[in-house]
This record gives C-alpha cells, structure tokens and sequence, in this order.
C-alpha cells in the first residue's frame, strides 16, 4: 500500500532553535488529520515540510511513497493539493479565479508559464463549483472577497485529483457560513472512498469536520498526543496544548466544542 503522507522524525532547526522537534506521523489513505496547536507551535511549518515546500533539518519526508531528496519535487507536487495563506499571498491580483485553479495542474503561480486546453477550463469550473464560487470564474482575484478568495485557493487545492490535500487554516478568513460550508464540504471529502485523505491545520477545535479520524497536537515545536482522534483530543491534551484549563465536549454530530472556565 502506498502511504499517502509519511513524516519520520522530522526536525526544523531555525536560529538556532527546534521550531519542529523530532515529529513523526504517517496518514493512511483512510485517515484524515487534524493537526492543531498554538500560535507558534510549528503547524504552518510542518505542513511547509509535507508539502515539499521547505526541507527538514534532519528527517525523512515520504509522499506518495516518494521520498524528498531522491525524486522531482516538481512533478510531485503536482500531486499533492494544498493551500495556506503564504501561498495565496504570492498569486497577482490580476489573475482570474479560473486560472488560479488552473495552475494547480503544474504546480505554478504563473497560467502564462505553460499551456492549458479546454479540458483543464473545465476541470477547473468543476472544482470552482465544487466549492460554490463558480460565478467568480473570470473575475480577477482582486476583485474577490477575502472569503471568496480562500474559497478558489481551495477549488484550486482539488484540481489534480490529488493523492493527498494539505489545508493551513483554511477558515482563517471565512465568516460563519462560509466556515460551516466548508466543514460540510471536508465532511463530503472524509466520508467519499475516493477522495484523498486531507491534513487540516487549525487552532479552532469547533471547525474540525465530524469525519476527522486522526489527530497531531503540537507544543513548541513538539507532539504531545498523536493517534485516533477521540484518544489525541482531549481536554487534558487541549490544556496542556494551550496551557490552560480546557473543557472539551463532542456533539451527537461529532463536531467539537471547547472552553476554559475561570
Ligand atoms: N524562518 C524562520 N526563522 C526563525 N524562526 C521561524 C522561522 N519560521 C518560523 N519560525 C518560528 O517558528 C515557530 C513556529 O512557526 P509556525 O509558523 O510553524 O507556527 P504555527 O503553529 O503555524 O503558528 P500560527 O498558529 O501562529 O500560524 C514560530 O515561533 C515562528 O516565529
């Protein structure tokens, strides 16, 4: 079985600290993740890491049975669906919705820097669709809400029919509707057989879909609880994650809620 994601003992040493410190988890084609933590706790560059982005310091980086260093980064990205706010910053505001999703297929900033047929337009309405901002096709990313924006930059992560899907803070601009949307369309992703498994990076317990099976919970750089996700979330491992009292409840509809109490 090819092993969507698998990260072993990976360290990121910047300025002379461990920003991640020796962590491993490795995601099944059935799993989805959550990998939650503080502001600072090592999410973003982890996900940076998985998604070939940034290279470790020590570790070894597996994604879709190839391994970083012994393969073409480039091609393998093209597998790989992600999307984070870094990203999003470096497309022109000139660029319309549906060449943004395009450019998915190279792994590229830039529509101009290869060649796209009538099929990839296509493929790239159907993604736009996918997440309900079809209507925005052709209208410049300037033009576009910040909600509406993080809505192509997701479209945008489905174009490739990845192998796996890398989401940093998806919701960090999205209103309530538009945050729920999106719980529901990752809850669609997470009971669908043939979609690929996603790694959802958030601080927000109340945005994890219903059908998230795993769970990572990062502290300074280190994992403090890693497995299924009713075993890793917790209320001790929220309050040790965030250093606070934690009171943590699962709904009947398996979507979570969490508070501290004073
Ligand atoms: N290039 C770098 N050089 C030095 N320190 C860095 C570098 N990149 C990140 N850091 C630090 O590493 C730590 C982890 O950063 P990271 O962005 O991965 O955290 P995060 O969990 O995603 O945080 P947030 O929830 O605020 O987005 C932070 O303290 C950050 O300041």
């Amino acid at each position: 079985m090819t092993l969507p994601l698998e990260l072993d003992h990976i360290v990121v040493r910047r300025d002379g600290r461990n920003i991640v410190d020796d962590v491993s988890f490795v995601v099944s084609p059935d799993q989805n993740w959550l990998v939650l933590g503080a502001n600072g706790s090592g999410k973003t560059t982890l996900l940076r890491v998985a998604s070939m982005y940034e290279h470790p310091t020590t570790g070894t980086v597996r994604v879709l049975g190839e391994q970083l260093g012994r393969t073409d980064v480039r091609q393998l990205r093209r597998r790989v669906g992600y999307a984070s706010a870094a990203l999003a910053a470096q497309f022109r505001a000139e660029l319309t919705a549906v060449e943004i999703v395009m450019t998915a297929r190279y792994a590229a900033l830039e529509p101009w820097w290869h060649r796209y047929d009538d099929a990839d337009r296509a493929r790239a309405l159907d993604c736009l669709g996918q997440m309900d901002v079809e209507r925005f096709a052709d209208r410049p990313l300037g033009s576009l809400s910040s909600g509406e924006q993080q809505r192509v930059f997701l479209a945008r992560t489905l174009m490739t029919d990845p192998g796996v899907i890398l989401l940093d803070e998806p919701s960090a601009r999205l209103d309530l509707g538009g945050r729920e949307r999106l719980v529901h369309a990752l809850d669609d992703l997470a009971s669908n057989p043939d979609a690929p498994p996603f790694v959802l990076v958030t601080h927000h317990v109340d945005e994890v879909p219903a059908g998230v099976s795993h769970a990572l919970l990062l502290r300074d750089g280190r994992a403090i609880e890693s497995g299924p996700i009713d075993e890793a979330l917790t209320a001790e491992s929220l309050s040790a994650c965030f250093d606070m009292p934690i009171n943590l409840e699962r709904r009947g509809d398996g979507r979570f809620t969490a508070w501290s109490s004073h």
